[in-house]
């Protein structure tokens, strides 16, 4: 057990932060990891290490959109179902196909959807648009026309979806669909990336019982860590799972310096608060570790707890299981975002929405309400996923934001508008 000095600073004087303050001074101690080269097909959920510039505008060359003949749309200028024009068909383009002919007055090239089009033909008159509806394998010297066209239709010009030199993606962008296909054929068979954080999971408390053990009198099952090591994939990073630790001081930092080696950014959780067994606060008042803070004016996870030691950093979160969880994502999602060379917090990560259900608690702190969202009648609600006490994990299950509260004298009716959090 460790030495109980429970007059020691830091145990019960501490200076609390605003969240805002907090996260401030995280976020300044975490820089970029470097880059790394991965496939394009590995690259999804990755970050991306540096914007990309259009090496060539999309399309490459002017395509048709539709199935028809590619035609000068002078040509058919007079054409109706009375006055039908026939145009002479020079040659045939599928995709793939580049022309050898191109097209004069009177004259059209049948072309597929994806085809090149050809010199001299402005326009495309789909196959259904034509009077005896070709089929496939068509190969009519003729084609035959009842209709006017527009001008420019059914044509897609060189650099109308992307301009060579335009900037195509951000650094900072994680990689999903969209991006795949403009790296694709942008001709990035490899993509630089920013290496994925390893963030070190420990768990501190002699309560704990790995999960796979049976229950014992006065224990529980390690819950916070698959809770943590699940957050960590959520955020791009890589769990490093490293065990739990009794309430031993020496067995913690021992733990702690071998995780502070192995990985990027080390998570904790339990042994926060000024309990006379909770060993973080011990092993965090050692001289060669840098406190950044240890309270935040909020609720839950006030303990919360932030150090820089052997030059990497810390974050000890609080054991509540719901503390634990409403900490990861006000602290270390921002920290791993900035790892990842993202901006700390998303666009449109916080918005206003209606209360649905009502909020009698008084509070002298800042409350983040687990709570799901709800599209009702082109409205948008924030309902809270049940009590927000922090030693509940069951009320984590359906959340999909938080809901800020700031200090209050009075509760808040089913109705009000509030600030809600995106997780
Ligand atoms: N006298 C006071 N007591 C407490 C205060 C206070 O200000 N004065 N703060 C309370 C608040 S708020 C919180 S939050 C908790 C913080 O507790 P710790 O971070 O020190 O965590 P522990 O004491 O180790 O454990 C708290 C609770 O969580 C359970 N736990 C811990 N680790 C895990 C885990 N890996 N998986 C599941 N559950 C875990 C543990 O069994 C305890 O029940 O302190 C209050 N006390
Ligand atoms: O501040 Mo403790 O974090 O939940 O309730
Ligand atoms: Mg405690």
């Amino acid at each position: 057990m460790p030495s109980q000095t429970p007059e020691r600073p830091g145990r019960f004087r501490r200076t609390a932060l605003q969240p805002d303050e907090a996260q401030r001074i995280l976020i300044e101690r975490m820089s970029p990891l470097p880059e790394e080269r991965v496939p394009l097909a590995e690259a999804w959920g990755r970050t991306l290490a540096r914007s990309l510039t259009a090496p060539h505008p999309f399309p490459p060359f002017r395509r048709s959109a539709m199935d028809g003949y590619a035609v000068r749309a002078e040509d058919l200028r007079h054409a109706t179902q009375e006055a039908r024009v026939s145009l002479e068909v020079v040659e045939s383009l599928p995709g793939g196909v580049a022309p050898t002919r191109s097209i004069g007055p009177g004259q059209a090239s049948r072309i597929m959807t994806g085809g090149m089009m050809p010199e001299g033909a402005d326009t495309v008159v789909m196959l259904e648009m034509t009077v005896s509806p070709a089929t496939e394998d068509d190969a009519l010297p003729v084609v035959t026309i009842g209709r006017s066209v527009p001008i420019g239709v059914n044509v897609a010009d060189v650099g109308c979806e992307i301009q060579e030199g335009a900037e195509v993606l951000r650094a900072g962008q994680r990689i999903g669909a969209g991006e795949s296909a403009i790296l694709a054929s942008c001709g990035n068979a490899e993509v630089g990336v920013r290496r994925r954080p390893r963030v070190g999971i420990l768990s501190t408390g002699s309560e704990l019982l790995d999960v796979s053990e049976p229950l014992e009198p006065a224990k529980i099952r390690n819950s916070n860590a698959p809770m943590l090591a699940a957050m960590v994939r959520e955020s791009g990073a890589d769990p490093v799972m490293l065990g739990q630790v009794p309430d031993d001081a020496p067995a913690a930092r021992a733990l702690i310096d071998a995780g502070l080696r192995e990985c990027d950014l080390l998570l904790t959780s339990g042994g926060v608060s000024v309990g006379d067994y909770d060993v973080m606060v011990d092993v965090l008042s050692s001289p060669d570790v840098e406190l950044l803070f240890n309270k935040i004016a909020m609720r839950p996870g006030s303990p919360t707890t932030a150090a820089v030691a052997n030059g990497k950093t810390l974050v000890a979160l609080s054991g509540n299981p719901g503390a634990c969880f409403v900490g990861y994502h006000l602290f270390v999602a921002p920290a791993l975002r900035v790892m990842l060379g993202q901006t700390p917090y998303a666009e449109n990560r916080s918005f206003q929405a209606y209360l649905g259900a009502e909020f009698p608690k008084v509070n002298a702190y800042r409350r983040y309400i687990r709570a799901a969202t709800d599209l009702k009648d082109g409205t948008v609600w924030v309902t809270p996923t049940g009590d927000d006490k922090s030693s509940l994990m069951t009320t984590i299950v359906n959340a999909d934001c938080l809901i800020e509260i700031p200090p209050l004298k009075e509760g808040l009716a089913k109705g009000h508008l509030v600030t809600a959090w995106r997780l």
